[in-house]
Order: structure tokens, then sequence, then C-alpha cells
């Protein structure tokens, strides 16, 4: 069944119908004519920057104007490498009715499903259970699914979870099924269905007692004797001796169920869920969720091998129990088959509140931008709902590289059982922290290593390597994650995010140098677009301080609003904030959610962006180390209170607060001084843009300052950050007259 090996079904050849299709947007034309336009438009404003600076009278003038210029040079960077988003976007459709007409079951290629977890304290292990079960009751032969389950805490509290998992599977499974139940995840399910019959209540009643039992022993840090049960539960825990921290263990794998033997209460097979913790040890670079994947990509070799590979953050549950047929319908395609590397759905979540106030839901990163790269050659790999050719972690299409043992090349079929003695040896050894010594995994097999933003640069790798991808965004979303609800949580991600990309624009895969090379100049921009997403601090933060400070002081830095210039700017506002609402609007957003994502973007430069590039350099002058915060996945119920009526949540103190706080102390002064100055009779014509600048940033402050004066909650801006603020913002305005004088 080689056809079979490389993801495709046996009986799709030349002939097979095909069940998708794909059509461009509309608005194709219309983008680029307005990119024509509005290049021609940023042209002006530079020429105009170099007419400014040729003719400042004072250093202070001069350098007023190149920072301006400067600001004004990364945002047309920005602009430019946006364009390849909106030259050619698709949209897709796809067919699984039409597909199981024809395809046989027993066709379909097998599935093996990677879900990380890297503690449980962050992480509750009962929503990692969720989102296993949903995808264990996939409508998908068993037989052919395996979960494994990555463990990076190293926590028994995690195996235990999942060893009751096993059991309450062999109930929830066939329920789902006889009732043809969606929300397969049961928490998604009881927080929507009240049950009605005795059958739904007991089932209810079920999960609700492996919920506490699960809460219970996190509660306790450790699984009490009375709640193991057999024999081989008990052999299980004795990995966990004295010396077992997380940084330090050996590799703990444990096969739950297995799809071969085991079967449901109406004996129904059930797909196989093996449990597995890496090898760690202090002296060995681990390499955070990349390492974990690789480690993944190995046992699953090892004992199952499927042909397709999906991937999962531990909070991404699956919504639609058909999305692995969805995926079949593109990769039966003889058309495309043999160099599709990966299918992407988007990630999308639930929770978020109603208008979005921190803007998680990223609607660009995780759904303009990759329809934009579909019609190029493909989206680039967002983490989490992702299904792989296993093939594609073994070099290009054309040009496969046979990883060190037979038993892991992506072709080899196991033939032996997966709880047998020889396998389940080379799993452990396989799992061992020191297998990748010297090997090519991370580097040329597998995820890669490099960056802490591991999926979008193995994304990028992959194309690099002569893969196309797909991005598949079906109505109903195909998986639902956890979204952080306060705002230093939102920060510190984006942080990670942030030295992650630098980490790829310093490497030497810098995507204008090398990615256009490689892989065309539209998808080398687009990716560009991604990895400099750090570099929006620059004009941001310029914005945010220069003009402001050159009011306070009575300068004025932009052209009258009577002159030809001023319509200029005019035009490049309008039309760039004019375009994006429409795109935001376009693909489902209101105009609320609109204004808080444009609000985050403005937040993310002068805080998250700015302290992770200073991190990043840090870290390469050897100050400071950078590692995978993982994002709080528990609530707390203030917060979530706050959450849920829109209200900010400040919360921790944190560097990143202060630049905020300084920015928006800055814009409300200059605002203040400008309209008391207006009131006196002053004509302020040559100062109106710097008006408008502060009074837009003050518009968008308004949650900051309610912060600082009016709350008393817990989620209030914290008094420290808020005294050094002014102090800071203080110090910024005493020093800047010297600038300007001298
Ligand atoms: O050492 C680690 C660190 C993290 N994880 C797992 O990685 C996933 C993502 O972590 P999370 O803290 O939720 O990060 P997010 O920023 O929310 O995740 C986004 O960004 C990450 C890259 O920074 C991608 O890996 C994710 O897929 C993407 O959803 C989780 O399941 C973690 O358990 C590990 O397995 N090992
Ligand atoms: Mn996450």
């Amino acid at each position: 069944m080689e056809g079979l090996r490389d993801c495709t079904t046996s009986s799709s050849t030349a002939s097979t119908p095909t069940f998708h299709t794909v059509r461009q947007a509309r608005r194709i034309a219309l983008n680029r004519v307005f990119a024509a336009i509005y290049s021609c438009a940023i042209l002006a404003l530079l020429y105009h920057h170099a007419l400014k600076l040729t003719h400042s009278n004072s250093l202070a003038a001069f350098f007023i104007s190149l920072s301006l210029f400067i600001s004004d040079i990364f945002l047309a960077f920005m602009w430019v490498t946006q364009q390849s988003f909106r030259m050619t976007p698709v949209y897709r459709s796809e067919f699984p009715e039409q597909l199981k007409q024809v395809v046989n079951e027993s066709d379909f290629p097998a599935l093996d499903v990677f879900i990380c977890t890297a503690d449980p304290y962050k992480e509750p292990p009962i929503s990692v259970v969720n989102t296993a079960l949903s995808v264990m009751a996939y409508d998908y032969p068993a037989e052919k699914v395996s979960v494994y389950i990555s463990d990076d805490g190293g926590s028994q509290i995690t195996l235990f979870a999942f060893m009751e998992a096993a059991k309450f599977a062999s109930h929830w499974l066939p329920f789902c099924r006889k009732n043809n139940i969606v929300d397969r995840s049961p928490d998604a399910y009881f927080a929507s269905n009240q049950p009605r019959c005795s059958e739904t209540q007991k089932i209810k009643e079920m999960y609700e007692s492996m919920k506490v039992k699960v809460d219970n022993v996190l509660e306790r840090g450790k699984v009490a004797d009375d709640y193991i049960t057999g024999e081989e539960e008990l052999t299980a825990f004795t990995k966990w001796t004295n010396g077992f921290t997380r940084q330090d263990h050996p590799a703990v794998i444990q096969v739950l169920l297995d799809n071969s033997k085991d079967k449901d209460i109406s004996g129904h097979l059930m797909p196989s869920l093996i449990y597995v913790s890496r090898e760690k040890s202090r002296t060995s670079p681990h390499h955070f969720k990349a390492g974990a994947l690789n480690a993944l990509l190995r046992v699953s070799a090892v004992m199952t091998n499927a042909p397709m590979i999906l991937t999962l953050d531990c909070d991404m549950y699956s919504n639609d129990p058909q999305t692995p047929i969805r995926v079949l319908c593109y990769l039966t395609d003889p058309k495309i088959r043999s160099t599709l590397g990966y299918i992407q759905f988007p990630q999308k979540f639930h929770g978020l509140n109603e208008n979005d106030i921190y803007a998680c839901e990223h609607k660009y990163m995780y759904i303009v931008n990759p329809l934009g790269m579909d019609g190029l050659s493909g989206p680039d790999y967002e983490g989490s709902g992702c299904f792989f050719c296993r093939r594609a972690f073994f070099g290009g299409p054309s040009s496969m590289i046979s990883p060190e043992i037979p038993e892991l090349n992506p072709h080899h079929v196991v033939a032996k059982h997966i709880q047998s003695q020889p396998i389940l040896e080379l799993a452990h050894k396989v799992a061992g922290c020191n297998f990748e010594n010297s090997t090519r995994w991370g580097y040329k097999i597998g995820f890669k290593y490099g960056s802490l933003v591991e999926d979008f640069f193995t994304g990028y790798r992959l194309k690099g390597e002569g893969w196309k991808a797909i991005f598949c965004n079906p109505k109903r979303p195909a998986f639902l994650g956890d979204v952080p609800i306060s705002l230093v949580e939102v920060l510190v991600q984006c942080k990670r995010w942030t030295v992650g990309l630098i980490e790829v624009v310093f490497s030497k895969y810098n995507p204008i140098t090398f990615g256009t090379k490689t892989i065309g100049l539209l998808m080398g921009l687009a990716y560009a677009h991604y990895s400099f997403w750090p570099s929006w601090s620059i004009p941001i933060t310029i914005y945010a301080f220069i003009p402001q400070l050159a009011l306070l002081n009575g300068v004025s830095i932009f052209p009258k609003v009577s002159e030809p210039w001023f319509f200029l700017y005019v035009f490049l506002f309008l039309g760039a904030y004019g375009q994006h609402l429409l795109e935001f609007i376009f693909e489902g957003g209101t105009i609320q959610r609109w204004w808080n994502d444009q609000r985050m973007w403005m937040i993310r430069g002068l805080s998250c962006f700015l302290f992770g590039s200073l991190e990043y350099f840090l870290k390469c002058l050897g100050i400071s180390t950078t590692s995978f915060n993982v994002t709080n996945k528990v609530v707390d119920d203030e917060q979530s209170k706050n959450y849920e009526q829109g209200v900010f949540d400040f919360g921790v103190p944190s560097p990143m607060l202060v630049s905020l706080t300084m920015s928006a102390i800055i814009n409300l002064a200059a605002l203040v001084r400008g309209l008391t100055e207006a009131f006196m009779g002053r004509k302020m014509e040559e100062m109106f843009v710097q008006m408008f600048i502060a009074g837009f940033v003050v518009v968008n402050s308004a949650p900051i300052y309610e912060a600082m004066v009016l709350r008393s909650d817990k989620g209030r801006m914290p008094i420290k950050t808020t005294v050094v603020s002014i102090f800071l913002a203080l110090a910024l305005y005493v020093l800047f007259p010297f600038t300007v004088r001298n």
C-alpha cells in the first residue's frame, strides 16, 4: 500500500473526482489598483521627507525630521510586504459528504494526533483530556487513529488524568456516535446541553466524577494510593522516583488504549491513546515545543507511523468530527498531493468577549493573511489545527532525507504490536534526550529549531524545501482554543512571539534575503511581513512620543492644514485605516472588534514588540536567556468577570505597562496643552496634525486612564506602575526642550 504511506488513499487514481473547489476573491482587481495608487502616495511622502531633511535649519529639527522619516520608512516597508496577502486571496470549499460516497473507509490513511501539554498548573489536565476526547471521537475508523499526548511537565497528575480519560472514553465515544453529537469535547457539550434523558444525565455524572477526581489530584499535587486501581497503573507511577523532576527525568511512555484490542462499552474499537513524557536532563537542550513534537514524531513512527499527522495545542479541542474527512478531500487529489506538505485550519477561539478587547482573535494573522498566502503557495503553519503529511518532515518532495534508523522512515511499515517489548524499548530510546545529538533532527528533519515561534519557522522552512500548503477554513470552525484573558498575559505571549520572530529575521533564513530567493518574491514578502512584525514598534513608539513632545514645546512638525502636503497625510491615514476596516468587516468582523484590533496594534507596538526586541538583544549579548513561557489557561474568577464585561485587566505590574502608561500621560498632556492654546485664541493650523494624533491616542487610551484613576478592583493599574510612569513622563518632558533648543 505505497499510496497509503504517502498520505493518500489507495483508491485515488488520476481519474478520481476532486472533492474541493477554489475561487479567487472578487476584490483582487480593486486591491491591485489601490496598491498602485497608495504606492505613489508613499513615494510622494518620502520625497516630502527628503525635502524636509535637506532644509532643516537646526540640529533638533533635523533629528525630528529624521525620526519621522525612519518611522515612515518602516510603515512603508510593512505596507509593501502586506500587499503580498492582497494580490491573490482565495476561498476554498470541500465536499466531505461526496468523498465518503466514493472512497472506501478501509482506504482512509491512518492518523496520528499529537497533543502537547507542558504544565498541569497552567494547563489544567482536565482541559487537555477534553481536547484528547474530542479527537478520539472523530468520525474516522478508530483502528486508524492514535492520539499521542506529549507531557513536557513530566507530571503524574497528567498521566493520572489520562488513565481516567481512557476509562471515560469507553462510555463517551459510543454516546457521541449513537446520539450523533457534534460537540465532542465533553466540556463544550455539557456547557451547551442540559441533560434531558437519563442516559445523558448518567454520562454527565460520570464526567463530573472524573473531573472531581482529576481536580482533587491536582490540588493535592500527587496521586493518592486509593485512586490507583490496577497493577498496571501502579507500575506506571513507579517511574516517579524521588529524583524525578520536570527538568530531569527518564522517558515515560504508557499505552493507555490500544486500537487493535481495546473496545468501548458497545463493542467498537477505540483509538489508541499513548502518554509520552520525553526524557529530560538539565545538561541537554530540549528545544521547547519543537523538541516535544520531534520526540512525538519519532515515538509515533516507531509505534504506528501514520502518514497523516495532526498537531494540536492542549487547549484546542475539535469542534467538528468530520474534520479528517474534510482533509482527505485534498489529500486524495492526485493533482496536488505530491507536493502538499500540510493543511492548516485557522486558529479560532471560544470564550472571546463580545468585542474581543485584547484582539486575541488575531483576524489578520489567523485568517486574512493565510487566505492571501493560500493563493500563492500556501498559509504559514499556525502551530495547532494542522494536518501534516509525515513525509514532509523528511526533506523536500523530491529530495527525501533518510533518518538515522529505518524504523523512523516515513515509509516504514510497523509490523509489531505497539505494546510489544521491542517496540516499547525502541520508543523509549527515541524519546531519550541524547537521541538527537549529532543528528539532523530540528535542522533538516522534523520540526525546526532556532526560533521560539517554531510553528512559523517550521512552516516557512518546509516551503523553502518545496512543500506547498492549503488553508482550510470551513464555516463551522474545526477547532476552538482558549485565549489569555488579562492584558499582561496577552503581552507576555506576544513578547515570546516577538523574540521568536526576530530570531528568524537574524537567522540565515531571513525572508527578505533567503525567502524571496527560494519561495518567490510574494511569498518571501509575506513571510517577511510576519517576521518583521516587531518592527512596528519603531514607528508606533516614535509617533506616540515625538509629535506630542513637540506639541508640548510649541514646535510644529507636520504640514499646515492649508498646505497640499496635509492632504497627502489625510489620504495615507484614511486609506490605510479604511482598507483595514473594510477587510476586517468583510471577514465577518464588527466595527467594535476592528477598533479594538487597531488599539491592540498600538499597545503591542509600545509594549511587547519593544520589550521582546530588547530581550532578544540582551540574549545575544548573553545577558539574559529566553524561554517558552507557557500561556496560563487557568481562569481567576474576578479576572473572568472583568473580561466578560469587556473591562481591561492590568492587574500585575510589568515594565510593559510603564511605556504604555507613559504614552497615555504624554498624549493627554499634549492634547490638553493644544486645546488650551486653541481656546486662548492661538491659531492652531500648523499644530492640527499633532493634536489629531494626540487626540487619537487619548481616545485609544481611555481604559488606561480609567484603570489609573477610577478603579479600585484587582484589575486596576498597579499604583507602582502609575507612579513610575508619571515620573518618567515628567523626565521625558523636562529633557525634551534641551534637545529641541540645541
Ligand atoms: O516547552 C514547551 C512549551 C510549550 N508547549 C506546548 O505548546 C503549546 C502552545 O503553548 P501556549 O503557551 O499555549 O502558547 P501560545 O502562544 O498560545 O501558542 C501559539 O504560539 C506558539 C509559538 O510560540 C505555538 O507553538 C502555538 O501552536 C500557538 O498556538 C501548548 O500546548 C504547550 O503545552 C510544550 O509542549 N513544551
Ligand atoms: Mn495557546
